[in-house]
C-alpha cells in the first residue's frame, strides 16, 4: 500500500461530500525531496527563489542550516509537488543539520560558480558527502553551472563542466538565476528533474507523506530575516519541528 493510501484511510470522510474529494486529490499527490547542494556563494538560494517565486531575489544572505521551499508542477496532467532544500554551503552553518538534509532525499542538484574555478574544483567534495551519508547513486541527480551572466568573468569552460558531469553521469545546465531572459532556463532544470522523478520513483516514504496534504512554505533553521525571500520562518533555534519533512 502507498503512504498516500494509508493517509486516505486514516481520515472519516463520507464518499459523497465534495470536500472529500478535494482532501482524495490532496493526499494522491506526489511529493519529492530535491536537496541543492554547492561552495557558499555559488546562488543556491536565488536559483531556488526563481524558480518558487519566478524572480531574483533582492537580497540573500548565507544560508543558516537549511531553506525550505516548495512548488507544485503539472506533469501530464499530474500534480507533482517539489520540495526544494536550499543547504548551507558554509561548513559553520551546516554542521547541526546535514543528517536531516540527507534523509528521504529524492534527487540532487549540485551547483557551482561559473566564475569561481574553486566551487568547481570542490564538487568532488559534495559528492563524496553525499556517498557518506549513503545517497543511492542511481537518484537523479543534474549538475548546474550557474551566474553564466557575468560572461567577461567565467572561469570554467563548459568543456571542463561537460567532461565533469559526464564522467559523473549527470546533465550539465548552465545558467544565471540573475538574467530574467534565462528564467525559463532555471524553470527547466527543475522541471527536468520533476520528469526524471515521475518516471523513477514511486512515492514519498511513509515517514515524510505525514506531512503530504498541507500546502504551506516552511523555513528550517533559518537565517535572521527570511522575509524578504517570502518564507515563512518556524522557531529558528529548533532543528527539528513536527512540521519538518526530514
Ligand atoms: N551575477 C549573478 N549573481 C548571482 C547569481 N545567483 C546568485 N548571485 C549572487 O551570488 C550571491 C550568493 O547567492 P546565494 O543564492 O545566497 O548563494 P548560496 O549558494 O545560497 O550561498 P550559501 O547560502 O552561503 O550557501 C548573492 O550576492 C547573489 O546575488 C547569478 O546568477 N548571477
Amino acid at each position: 500500500m502507498s503512504s498516500h493510501q494509508s493517509i486516505d484511510q486514516s481520515r472519516e470522510v463520507k464518499p459523497s461530500s465534495g470536500a472529500v474529494k478535494i482532501v482524495e486529490k490532496q493526499a494522491q499527490r506526489r511529493i519529492f525531496k530535491i536537496i541543492v547542494i554547492g561552495d557558499s556563494n555559488v546562488g543556491k538560494t536565488c536559483l531556488t527563489y526563481r524558480f518558487c517565486s519566478g524572480k531574483f531575489p533582492d537580497k540573500t544572505e548565507a544560508t543558516i542550516g537549511v531553506d525550505f521551499r516548495e512548488k507544485t508542477v503539472d506533469l501530464d496532467g499530474e500534480q507533482i509537488k517539489l520540495q526544494l532544500w536550499d543547504t548551507a554551503g558554509q561548513e559553520r552553518f551546516r554542521k547541526s543539520m546535514v543528517q536531516h538534509y540527507y534523509r528521504n532525499v529524492h534527487a540532487v542538484v549540485f551547483v557551482f560558480d561559473v566564475t569561481k574555478m574553486s566551487s568547481f574544483e570542490n564538487m568532488p567534495q559534495w559528492i563524496e558527502e553525499c556517498d557518506r551519508h549513503n545517497l543511492d547513486k542511481n537518484l537523479p541527480r543534474i549538475f548546474v553551472g550557474n551566474k553564466c551572466d557575468m560572461k567577461d568573468k567565467i572561469a570554467v569552460n563548459t568543456n571542463l563542466a561537460q567532461k565533469f558531469a559526464d564522467s559523473h553521469n549527470m546533465p550539465l545546465f548552465e545558467t544565471s538565476a540573475k538574467d530574467d531572459e534565462k528564467a525559463n532556463h532555471v524553470d527547466a532544470i527543475f522541471m527536468t528533474m520533476a520528469h526524471k522523478l515521475k518516471n523513477a520513483k514511486p512515492m514519498m516514504s511513509p515517514h515524510m507523506s505525514r506531512y503530504t496534504p498541507g500546502e504551506t512554505r516552511e523555513v528550517i533553521n533559518v537565517r535572521a530575516s527570511p522575509h524578504h525571500r517570502g518564507l515563512q520562518s518556524i522557531n529558528p533555534n529548533e532543528e527539528k519541528t513536527d512540521n519538518c519533512a526530514c
